[in-house]
């Protein structure tokens, strides 16, 4: 969910960088025509020509990240060629495409690229016959070195903003947006790659009684716990939701031929370790359903939904798996 979110991000950034590029160097593609300087506008339109086909083919292709980086380095290296081919004429443009990059790449990298680009003028053109070499210099820093921290604290408050959105308050679980979103993606995933899901309520049993017993707030250190044993016992790849109150949802890939042991075992290790504050033992009730073609995110939780009833009924304490 959190990559997917900042690639949306990302993607929409490309898009309005990439507009504003082709219409702030398009009128000079005419203008340096007009003038008889074919170089120049063969480079602008080359410029425009790059930038186009790589925002498409990120578009396209959704590697947004590396692409992004590509068409950085592209217009850094596109600076720095039609600096030391028009000379003064061009000088200005350095300065859109050094604080762009920030948009495009990480804070360190587009600083470094920043730098590279920099040196590269400074060694290779002779711009600075005309301006001075030192103003150059310090007025570059300073635009990249505000940039970089300007960026370096969006990104923070960026990622603080994500947490927020797909994560839970109290236990620290991903949410149910972050829920919906994955389902979608692991429903796609499953139609286009074969690759399945299994998806499993998880109902702690009897919770109410932990609540009356033992207060609201020894409950919500129970589901803390149950959130951390929970997710130190899966893997890297499988996620854990807070669907609502004592019920939690387990989106898994699945990669082995038993899941039912998975399942299982997972239950048993939660039983040993979720314990009451005078140790008596927390159990929970699976309802598992795997995706078959055909599922939607509401048949799916649907048929989950069903499963953890039937457990619930068998007594509790075990897992049903939906057929
Ligand atoms: N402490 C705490 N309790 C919560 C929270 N959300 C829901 N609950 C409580 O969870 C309890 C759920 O009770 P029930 O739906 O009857 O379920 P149960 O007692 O676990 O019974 P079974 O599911 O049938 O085994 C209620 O007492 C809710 O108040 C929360 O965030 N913190």
């Amino acid at each position: 969910m959190i990559n997917q979110l900042q690639e949306k991000y990302q993607l929409s950034l490309l898009l309005l960088l990439s507009a504003v590029a082709v219409l702030g160097i398009f009128p000079f593609v005419v203008i340096r025509y007009l003038a008889g300087n074919i170089v120049a506008a063969i480079i602008d339109m080359m410029l425009i020509l790059g930038i186009i086909s790589l925002v498409a083919y990120a578009y396209y292709s959704k590697k947004i990240r590396i692409l992004s980086a590509v068409i950085a380095v592209f217009i850094n290296t596109g600076v720095v060629i039609i600096v030391i081919a028009n000379g003064i004429d061009s000088f200005l443009w350095i300065y859109p495409v050094f604080a762009s990059t920030f948009i495009l790449v990480k804070p360190v990298e587009a600083f470094c690229i920043n730098v590279v680009a920099g040196i590269s003028i400074v060694e290779l053109s002779d711009v600075f016959n005309t301006i001075s070499e030192e103003s150059f210099i310090v007025t570059t820093s300073m635009l990249s070195l505000s940039a970089f921290v300007y960026a370096s604290h969006g990104l923070k408050q960026f990622h603080l903003l994500e947490t927020l959105n797909t994560v839970d308050a109290l236990t620290g679980a991903f949410n149910r947006r972050a829920m919906r979103s994955d389902m979608t993606a692991a429903i796609s995933n499953a139609e286009r790659n074969g690759i399945k899901h299994l998806l499993a309520i998880l109902d702690l049993d009897y919770f109410k009684m932990v609540n009356d017993k033992y207060g609201h707030a020894v409950g919500d250190k129970v589901l803390q716990d149950f959130v951390t044993i929970a997710t130190s016992h899966i893997r890297k790849y499988d996620r854990l939701y807070r669907f609502g109150g004592e019920e939690f949802v387990l989106l898994i890939p699945e990669v082995s031929d038993q899941p039912d042991v998975f399942i299982n075992n997972l239950r048993t290790t939660i039983k040993k370790e979720l314990t009451t504050p005078d140790g008596k033992e927390i159990t929970v009730s699976f309802g598992v359903a795997s995706w078959v073609p055909g599922t939607t995110a509401d048949t799916w939780l649907q048929r989950a939904d069903e499963a953890l009833y039937l457990a619930k009924a068998k007594g509790r304490d075990c897992a049903v798996f939906s057929n």
